[in-house]
């Protein structure tokens, strides 16, 4: 590497500079989180040879079979946010209620949410997997322990969302509101470097995730938008490229940096949908929006859903701005294929 060396701390201490939009010790906090996924990363890699493949043998509030690996991350998420004074509350996609901090520890202004780790059904096979969050303001009262309320606001309220993804590298990406920055984990001295600023993801793509085994039980809108795109895509004239890798931080990631669309439509079996608002929906809608993309549920905009439970599903259709165009015209069955 050439040139100055921006870790990610640097990066935040500089932005929050030029842009202040948290009010504690924000790189405190990110540095927590930062911490955590880099232990989670070590055990990603190793897990093989460590003993912690495989189910623990419950199942989560989710009703979803929980990994060993799942447990793990939450965990240690919850030991790395909980005794820094920088968080009043947690909550996370693995626990079945809000996380307090417990008496013996201070109470900050933060409040976060996480889904420790995201396309875990596929860890034992080596494929990606991510840990997804959201930092908040805290809107209880300062100095008594953050409630449910803290948890439940808008996506638009966030004011940090980020993921890191155990790929062929660990990379983190993170907004504050201010662009989308990437950075790489150097295994060699253990710093998150930034490898990717400012992302912005194409206007129009040329891939779209779906899995496509639920075809049968989708609304005729996205039977017949699919039908659509795999025929022609209006703009090159050719199909787009089906991509599902089923572990939506490595599908987002993707399609962030290439350009495209990632459907989870409601469906007969799951009519709310099957992925998090919270945990995964609100913080990547903040980041595509963030890298001039969109997200919605097929009614609005992701980010002004007001959430009314901690584990609540929601549709979602996130990517290239022109690719969510199409798709809406779709959904308000202006267009047909015929
Ligand atoms: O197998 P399906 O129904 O396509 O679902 C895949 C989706 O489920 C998820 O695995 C859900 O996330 P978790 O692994 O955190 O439960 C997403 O990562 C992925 O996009
Ligand atoms: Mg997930
Ligand atoms: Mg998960």
């Amino acid at each position: 590497m050439s040139g100055k060396i921006i870790t990610l701390t640097r990066h935040i201490i500089e932005e929050q500079r030029k842009y202040p939009t948290a009010t504690g010790k924000f790189t405190d906090l990110m540095n927590d989180i930062a911490f955590a996924s880099k232990l989670i990363s070590y055990h990603v890699n190793k897990a093989g040879l460590m003993d912690i493949l495989g189910e623990t043998g419950s199942v989560n509030v989710q009703g979803e079979v929980v990994k060993k690996l799942d447990q793990f991350a939450n965990e240690t998420l919850i030991k790395a946010l909980d005794h820094n004074g920088h968080t009043c509350v947690m909550a996370s996609e693995e626990s079945d209620d809000i996380i307090p901090i417990p008496d013996e520890y201070p109470l900050g202004k933060y409040v976060v949410v996480f889904d420790p780790l995201d396309g875990s059904s596929n860890i034992d096979a080596n494929v990606s997997v991510g840990t997804i969050f959201s930092v908040y303001h805290r809107v209880t009262p300062e100095g008594r322990p953050g409630s449910v309320k803290d948890c439940l606001q808008q996506g638009l309220k966030q004011i940090c969302a980020g993921y890191v993804i155990y790929g062929s590298s660990t990379m983190l990406v993170y907004t504050t509101g201010n662009g989308v920055y990437g950075f790489t984990l150097d295994p060699s001295y253990g710093e998150f470097v930034l490898s990717h600023p400012n992302i912005k993801t194409p206007k129009k793509g040329k891939i779209y995730s779906i899995n496509e085994s639920y075809f049968e039980f989708w609304d005729e809108p996205v039977k017949q938008y699919v039908r659509y795109i795999k025929q022609v895509d209006g703009d090159t004239n050719r199909p787009m490229n089906s991509r599902y890798i089923g572990s939506l931080v490595s599908d987002f990631h993707r399609n962030l940096l290439y350009g495209g669309i990632f459907l989870y439509p409601p469906s007969k079996k799951a009519p709310k949908g099957k992925l998090r608002l919270l945990y995964e929906a609100n913080p990547l809608a903040f980041i595509v929006e963030q890298a001039g993309g969109r997200a919605i549920d097929g009614k609005q905009r992701i980010l002004e859903v007001v959430p009314k439970e901690l584990h609540q599903r929601t549709p979602l259709y996130i990517g290239s701005a022109d690719d969510i165009a199409l798709l809406e015209k779709f959904l308000s069955s202006e267009k047909k294929v015929d």
